[in-house]
């Protein structure tokens, strides 16, 4: 197998701020073309926080950033992204096709009013690769969870993307469903070279499929494999206090040696707004 030489992320010093508090500080991070990542870390950690960073929704503090090789919006426009908070309701009298389809941008890539054969064509690729074909024509209130979740990825990928961040796709469906998606993410990496970023609170229906873990907590990160990573020094590491890894019947618990994690470990402790302000995560 070619490894992909090229990067996807490289960012240096990533620091951000919320409400006065600090979310990510001088966080390093760099990323190959066609890996997936999965997301991890407690509520609050910044997982959001650091795929609003990298589409440019979320201001940098600090930091240097490039994205596919390039800086700035050119890159994030090659982007596509899927919010953990989902807007049900707004596109329910949508069928799935015009749903895909209201994300493109045809006039981006130079194709105008004139595109909309090459939207359609767009629309039937997307729908393909996330296996939603034959629901093209289904309205978007007649999906299942896991069907609608197909969908948004599939309006995510309707422009010519060549990075996912996808922002806890899996929480809510069952494990029949959340293996469909990993194995499309999976696919799509292997065989496109795609990105994907995927946030997530279990690590174990990702193990299978993921070729990094990134772990956020009190505003640092690790990035590595599984191996490398999901282990009680790397993570106690991290964490700044003693965290225990269990392994059974291939299933992997992760928890603080001592009991629960307090929540300054989790997240990160600054606060560079007045005393008093902000109420933690
Ligand atoms: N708009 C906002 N204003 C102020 N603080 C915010 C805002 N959005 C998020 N935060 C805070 O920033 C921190 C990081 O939030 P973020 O959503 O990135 O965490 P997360 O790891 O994605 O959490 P979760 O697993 O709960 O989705 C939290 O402490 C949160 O309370």
């Amino acid at each position: 197998m070619n490894l992909p030489t090229e990067w996807a992320v490289q960012a240096q010093g990533l620091r951000c701020a919320l409400g006065g508090r600090t979310v990510l500080e001088g966080l390093d991070l760099h990323i190959r073309a066609g890996q997936f990542v999965g997301v991890f870390g407690a509520n609050g950690a910044g997982k959001t926080t650091l795929l609003r960073a990298l589409l440019g929704l979320q201001p940098l503090e600090s930091g240097r950033l490039r994205l596919l090789g390039q800086e700035g919006v050119s890159a994030r426009a090659r982007i596509g992204y899927v919010s953990q908070r989902d807007p049900v309701g707004a596109d329910s009298f949508l069928r799935v096709r015009s749903f895909v389809a209201t994300a493109w941008q045809g006039e981006r890539w130079g194709l105008g009013l004139g595109g909309a054969q090459q939207c359609a064509q767009a629309v039937d690729a997307a729908l393909k690769a996330m296996e939603m074909g034959s629901l093209a024509e289904r309205g978007m209130d007649a999906l299942s969870g896991g069907q609608r979740q197909r969908a948004r990825i599939a309006q995510a990928l309707v422009n010519p993307v060549r990075m996912l961040l996808l922002d806890e796709p899996l929480s809510n469906l069952d494990p029949q469903a959340q293996q469909r998606i990993l194995q499309t993410a999976r696919r799509l990496c292997t065989e496109q070279g795609m990105t994907v970023l995927m946030t997530a609170h279990d690590i174990n229906p990702l193990l299978p499929h993921m070729d990094q873990v990134l772990y956020l907590a009190g505003g640092r990160g690790r990035l590595g494999t599984v191996d490398e990573v999901v282990n009680a020094p790397a993570l106690s590491a991290l964490y700044g206090l003693p965290m225990a890894v269990a392994r059974e019947g291939g299933y992997l618990f992760i928890h603080p040696a001592g009991g629960f994690m307090p929540e300054e470990a989790a997240h990160c402790g600054h606060d560079h707004g007045h005393a008093g302000e902000g109420e933690g995560a």
